[in-house]
């Protein structure tokens, strides 16, 4: 029987990517990597997804942009509704994984996007640097190693959760916790990353468990 089918979308270097791809080789992830969609055409993960041949399409809001000026709102709101669609698109007649990881996926993805993938009954999940509840958004790393040394938190971590509109709102399906303590930004994001490369093959894992539930 066929391996259930992975798509990830990646923004930049790819290292949870790279967890993933190694993973899925070794047999641990009961799945298979059928695509990598990056945002950004400079991202390194493309190149680690042509090393373990694994195809690439890359999606950029910029092309979408082209020609409108920032002060243009309305029109560059319906270039990003495009953008959505487009992506959607590509995946649901195209690439049609049985579930989507994101792995350092760098954009707010619109209920243009989420509501067909809910009604093709394709889940989706993302890697946050932390806690349920904490730091939504980007930066969460900076922005927890900064609470922790004004002593506003005396932990953090990172997640593996379910993608609705909400940003990091959604129900978490892994939670990896460590303790704060006086370090550099540099080894705080080292352990939180390190924390990364684990959670993102648990929940691979455990959304692929889900699905087979079903
Ligand atoms: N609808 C959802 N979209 C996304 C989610 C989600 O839970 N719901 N998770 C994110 C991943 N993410 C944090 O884990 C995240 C990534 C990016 C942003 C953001 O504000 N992006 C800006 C652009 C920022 C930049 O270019 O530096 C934007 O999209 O305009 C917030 C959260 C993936 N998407
Ligand atoms: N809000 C989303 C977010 O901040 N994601 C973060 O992007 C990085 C991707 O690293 P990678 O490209 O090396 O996998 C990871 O640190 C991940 O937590």
């Amino acid at each position: 029987m066929a391996l259930p089918s992975i798509l990830v979308l990646i923004s930049g270097n790819g290292s949870n990517l790279q967890a993933l791809i190694d993973n899925c080789n070794s047999g641990k992830i009961p799945g298979k990597i059928i695509h990598v969609i990056s945002s950004s055409s400079k991202a390194y993960g493309l190149e680690r997804a042509s090393q373990a041949g694994i195809p690439t399409t890359t999606h950029e809001l910029k092309t979408y942009y082209r020609g409108i000026p920032k002060e243009k709102q309305i029109e560059r709101n319906e270039a990003r509704a495009n953008f959505n669609k487009d992506l959607v698109n590509i995946i649901i007649g195209r690439i049609k994984p049985d579930v989507i990881v994101c792995a350092g996926w760098m954009l707010i993805l619109s209920s243009d996007f989420l509501k067909p993938l809910h009604q093709a009954k394709i889940p989706i999940i993302n890697l946050h640097p932390a806690l349920p509840g904490q730091f939504e958004g980007t930066n969460a790393i900076e922005r927890s190693w900064k609470a922790g040394q004004d002593g506003l938190i005396d932990k953090g971590g990172c997640m593996i959760h379910y993608v609705i509109e909400e940003v990091d709102k959604g129900t978490p399906l892994v939670v990896k916790e460590i303790d704060f303590k006086k370090e550099s930004l540099e080894k705080w994001e080292a352990r939180i990353h390190a924390l990364e490369h684990e959670a993102i093959v648990e929940g691979t894992i455990e959304v692929l468990k889900q699905l087979n539930a079903k």
